[in-house]
């Protein structure tokens, strides 16, 4: 597109509560975003603390932006390593990035996935055990918390095979904190972690803290990989094992970088989906039923498969409409290098792109009844047509989220094992209210009572 100067800026509001979102002070201003769009469009111009950045609700306009002029919009990723993300997959750019990105995206691939499903299963197997148990004693727990123990463990399994939560506290401790008490969105985390760097008080403390206790844990990991691998076939594997363009492995440090981002890119908004997903399920029985019954017809009461995986497609539904309805990265943000033209505006450069899949899976124009929570919509005819860029948990373009399989993957695995073996129910009076920080979650978690589950027939 030709840049045309004589276009006026977008319309918007004068002002708008989005800064504070960086420090997760907004209740869930999220809807303030919804109200925008209604009254102003697809594209629509907001101040911020940065200068003027747009929000962009249109799929067409999405699509332009992350894949079709990629090269145009830039992430925001700095020209300094992050001192908490140092020069990962969110942190780096360019060539430094694409190298990056090329030796750690194998390690996703689909046979890999399926190799992990095992493990996953059985992770989920014994907290499923431990509510069991639980159920006897009917009182009530918090399930974010519960997911963010569930999470932690599985990621452990899958990049070291082992249960990082029970064996590497200071990992586990600086995690914690670095996931979900550090709060910014998933980009102003950079931001945030930039303007904190260099202050002298207790939260810079608290913060470098908890980078030293990840990477205590993290350097030990791998020096204890490099002595032996004996055996594993883990995500860690997979890096040791992976050589760039000239055939030189990661150093330490790199490796450090590439686990602590996906560490921080997959705990806590995974832990927050899972949550999302069995706050969803309590409140339409309809859909349990229809889930259970695939279990019992698919499993038939067997612990799932590699194998059996692939034909769970209403549990799958189940999670991807969860994602839609609740997606826990709910912005991310472009900036534009040179001046362009989009929507019949004029973009000037350093214009900043603010994508919403929250805004994008309600917009009218593509989804029919977008506040009723409906899985249905996402069996394999009914996915059909539907415009690729109206529906973006995971991003699009070459930021994708590196771990968008294995992310589907387990939360499959996981609403289907829990379904298996168990039933939850909210405590009545328990008010659920959601907050956009790092992530979209519960402010308060969610208070759920346990209960033995017999798989219907
Ligand atoms: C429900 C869970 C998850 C959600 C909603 C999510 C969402 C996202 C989104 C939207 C992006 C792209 C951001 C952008 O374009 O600026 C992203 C990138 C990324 N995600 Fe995820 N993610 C999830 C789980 C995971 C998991 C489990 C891992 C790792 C095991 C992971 C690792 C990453 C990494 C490393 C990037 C940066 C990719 C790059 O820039 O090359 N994410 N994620």
């Amino acid at each position: 597109m030709t840049p045309t100067r004589t276009s006026a800026l977008p319309p918007g509001p004068q002002r708008s509560r989005l800064p504070r979102f960086a420090l997760g002070k907004a209740k869930d201003p999220l809807e303030e975003l919804v109200e925008w769009q209604q009254q102003y469009g697809d594209i629509v111009t907001f101040p911020t603390r940065h200068g003027p950045a747009w929000l962009l609700s249109h799929p067409d306009h999405v699509q332009y932006v992350l894949a079709d002029k990629a090269s145009n919009y830039l992430n925001m990723a700095g020209d300094h390593p992050d001192p908490l993300l140092g020069r990962g997959l969110f942190a780096s750019k360019g060539d430094f990035w694409l190298r990056q990105r090329r030796m750690v995206q194998p390690a996703f691939h689909r046979p890999r996935l399926a190799r992990m499903v095992e493990g996953m299963v059985r992770d989920v197997e014994q907290l499923a055990e431990r509510w069991a148990r639980r159920a006897a004693t009917s009182e009530p727990l918090e399930l974010l918390e519960q997911m963010r123990g569930l999470v932690i463990t599985m990621l452990g399994t899958s990049i070291f095979s082992e249960d990082v939560r029970a064996s590497r506290t200071s990992l586990r401790e600086g995690m914690d904190y670095l996931g979900h008490e550090f709060h910014g969105t998933r980009d102003s985390l950079m931001d945030a972690v930039r303007r904190l760097f260099g202050r002298q008080d207790s939260r810079m403390k608290r913060f470098l803290h908890a980078i030293e206790q990840v990477n205590t844990d993290m350097y030990r990991l791998i020096a204890e990989r490099r002595q032996s691998a004996a055996g594993k076939d883990d995500i860690m594997t997979m890096l040791l094992e992976a050589r760039d363009a000239q055939g030189v492995a990661m150093t330490d440090s790199e490796l450090r970088d590439e686990l602590v981002n996906l560490f921080i890119g997959g705990y806590e908004s995974t832990a927050v989906a899972l949550t999302w997903m069995l706050y969803e399920m309590t409140r339409h029985p309809e859909v349990e039923q229809r889930a259970r019954g695939e279990l019992a017809t698919v499993l038939g009461g067997q612990p799932l498969t590699a194998e059996s995986l692939p034909s769970l497609l209403y549990t799958r539904a189940m999670v991807e409409e969860t994602l839609r309805v609740h997606p826990p990265a709910w912005a991310f943000m472009r900036r534009a290098l040179n001046e362009d033209e989009l929507g019949g505006y004029f973009v000037a450069p350093e214009t900043k792109m603010l994508i919403s899949p929250y805004i994008l899976h309600r917009h009218p124009g593509f989804w029919s009844e977008p506040e009723r929570f409906l899985p249905e919509r996402f069996l394999p005819e009914q996915k059909e047509g539907r415009h690729r860029f109206a529906y973006l948990p995971f991003g699009a373009g070459q930021r994708q989220c590196v771990g968008n399989g294995y992310t589907v993957t387990l939360l499959t695995v996981a609403l289907a094992t829990l379904l298996q073996h168990c039933q939850w129910r909210l405590v009545p009076g328990h008010p659920v209210i959601a907050m956009a920080a790092t992530t979209r979650r519960p402010r308060n978690g969610v208070l759920a009572t346990l209960h033995a589950a017999p798989l219907a027939a």
